[in-house]
C-alpha cells in the first residue's frame, strides 16, 4: 500500500523510531488505545482506530518536522526541543509547543571531563575542544561563559558527533564533552566527571504551535489520562470522623478525597488519589493519626483536570 497517499486528512504523530523513549512512548499509544501495525522497516503506520498516522523519527529530528508544521504532534526529549530551539534566530518563536511533560526519559545534558585531569570548572574549556551531539546548546552555554552573544565567533571549538560522544576525550579528539547522563554509569566507564549541567531533560508531548484539532485534543487527554494513571494510586481507608480533618491534610487528593459515611456513625471512608512514590509515607503517616483498613489501588487509567 502506497502509505504517503493515505496520510491526506490524518493527523500525523510523530514518536521516536528507536532508542531510549521509544517503548515507553509505544507503552503510552496503546495505554491511549492508539491501534496499529508498523510494516517491517515502514516509518509511517496508519492507526487503524482514529484517523491519525504515525511517522517513526528519530527523536533528534522530531521537533524540526513539528516546529515546521509537517507533523502536527510528536513526542521526543525536552533536550531535543531546547537544542532545536537553540539553533533559531535571535527573536524567532518557536514552532514547537510542549503540551504535557511525560515524566519518563529523565536525564541530564552534562559537561563532562577526564576524572583524573585538572579542569573542574566549565569555564576551564574557555578556548579548548569540547564534542556534543548538542552543538546548539552548547554554543548557548559557552557563549554565555565567554560572555558574547550566541551565534558570535567563540574561542571555545566546539564539534559535532552523532554518538559515543563519551569516546571523544579519550582518543584526544576533545578536551571536554558535552552528554547526556541518567544513571552516571557512561560517563564512569569512560573515565569522566560531570562538571556542569546544560539542561535537564524528561521526554514531552509537544505540538506545532500552529496545528489545533478537536482530535489533537482528544489524543492529548487520552495520554494525560495514562500518564497521570501512572504516577498516582487511589488510597481507601477508613477513619474516626473526628480524626478526618487531619486526614485529609494527609490525602488532599488532586481536588479533595471523597468522603463516604459507613453503617458506624463515628466512621467515614476516605478515597483519595496519592503520587505512588509518597504513598509508604502517607501509610505511615494515616496510621499514626488513627486509619484502618488501608487500601492502596492502582489505576488503570484516568481523566482528571
Ligand atoms: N541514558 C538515558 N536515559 C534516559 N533518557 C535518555 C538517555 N539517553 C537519552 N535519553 C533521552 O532519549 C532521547 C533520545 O536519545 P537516544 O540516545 O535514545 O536517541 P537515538 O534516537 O537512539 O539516537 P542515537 O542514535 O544518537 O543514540 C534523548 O534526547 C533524551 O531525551
Ligand atoms: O548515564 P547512563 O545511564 O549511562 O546513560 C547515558 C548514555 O545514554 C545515552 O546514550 P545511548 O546509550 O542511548 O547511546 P548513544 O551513545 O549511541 O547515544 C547518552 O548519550 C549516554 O551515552
Amino acid at each position: 500500500m502506497d502509505l504517503v497517499n493515505h496520510l491526506e486528512g490524518r493527523l500525523l504523530f510523530a514518536v521516536p523510531k528507536k532508542g531510549r523513549l521509544q517503548q515507553a512512548t509505544l507503552d503510552l499509544l496503546a495505554g491511549s488505545d492508539v491501534q496499529f501495525r508498523r510494516e517491517t522497516r515502514l516509518d509511517i503506520a496508519l492507526v487503524k482506530n482514529l484517523p491519525i498516522a504515525l511517522i517513526f523519527l528519530p527523536a533528534a529530528d522530531i521537533p524540526t518536522f513539528v516546529g515546521e508544521g509537517r507533523v502536527d504532534i510528536g513526542i521526543t526529549g525536552r533536550d531535543q526541543v531546547a537544542e532545536h530551539d537553540a539553533t533559531l534566530p535571535a527573536g524567532e518563536i518557536s514552532g514547537v509547543e510542549e503540551i504535557l511533560d511525560l515524566g519518563f526519559g529523565g536525564c541530564k545534558l552534562q559537561v563532562q571531563v577526564p576524572e583524573k585531569g585538572d579542569i573542574t570548572d566549565a569555564s576551564q574549556l574557555v578556548g579548548r575542544n569540547v564534542v556534543t551531539s548538542f552543538t546548539a546548546l552548547s554554543d548557548a552555554f559557552f557563549s554565555k561563559l565567554e560572555g558574547v552573544a550566541p551565534g558570535s565567533k567563540l574561542q571555545t571549538k566546539i564539534k559535532y558527533v552523532g554518538g559515543s560522544v563519551e569516546a571523544a576525550c579519550a582518543l584526544g579528539v576533545a578536551d571536554g564533552i558535552v552528554d547526556l547522563v541518567e544513571s552516571g554509569e557512561t560517563m564512569k566507564a569512560a573515565g569522566l566527571k560531570a562538571i556542569d549541567t546544560v539542561v535537564e531533560s524528561t521526554a514531552v508531548l509537544v505540538k506545532s504551535r500552529n496545528s489545533k484539532s478537536d482530535l489533537l485534543n482528544l489524543i492529548a487527554a487520552r495520554i494525560r489520562g495514562v500518564i497521570t494513571a501512572q504516577r498516582f494510586v487511589l488510597c481507601q481507608y477508613n477513619i474516626p470522623r473526628t480524626e478526618l480533618p487531619v486526614a485529609a491534610k494527609i490525602t488532599p487528593g488532586k481536588r479533595a478525597p471523597t468522603i463516604t459515611a459507613l453503617e458506624e456513625p463515628e466512621w467515614v471512608a476516605v478515597s483519595s488519589m496519592v503520587e505512588k512514590k509518597r504513598i509508604a509515607t502517607v501509610m505511615d503517616d494515616l496510621i499514626k493519626v488513627g486509619a484502618t483498613d488501608i487500601l492502596v489501588l492502582n489505576i488503570a487509567n484516568s481523566r482528571t483536570d
